[in-house]
């Protein structure tokens, strides 16, 4: 069985890709939720229910920070928002429809900037 020689990917331009796809989940007219760390003290339940709190401006320190290995950790964070925001919350209410949406935007973005890489 003749295997595909395995080639690592080019990831040099990850990084620019990274600030792309925050700076577009930032600027998304549903981001209002997802700005800054959900108040545990005006959201009851929240602390207790949501063992990993994350939001776009920890996201954004974090990459300032150079706290990013690589692609994929980045997707992960990004991906714990609105998992975070899909267990807390109805899909049928405000803020469970805002996660479904950015989810569904940052899922096709970050697939379309890979492509054309
Ligand atoms: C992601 N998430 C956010 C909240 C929340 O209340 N965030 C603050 C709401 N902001 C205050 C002014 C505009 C928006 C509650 C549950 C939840 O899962």
């Amino acid at each position: 069985k003749q295997e595909s020689p395995r080639t690592a990917r080019d990831d040099s331009k990850d990084l620019a890709m990274c600030r792309i796809l925050l700076a577009e989940l930032e600027s998304h007219q549903d981001a209002g939720p997802f700005l800054t760390p959900v108040n545990p003290k005006s959201v009851p339940g929240y602390r207790k229910i949501i063992k990993k709190p994350m939001d776009f401006s920890t996201i954004r320190d974090k990459l300032t920070n150079s706290q990013y290995l690589n692609l994929e950790t980045f997707i992960i964070d990004v991906n714990l928002v609105f998992d975070n925001c899909e267990k807390f919350n109805e899909d049928n209410s405000v803020i469970g429809r805002a996660g479904h949406t950015m989810r569904r935007f940052f899922q096709r973005r970050w697939t379309e900037l890979l492509r054309q890489n």
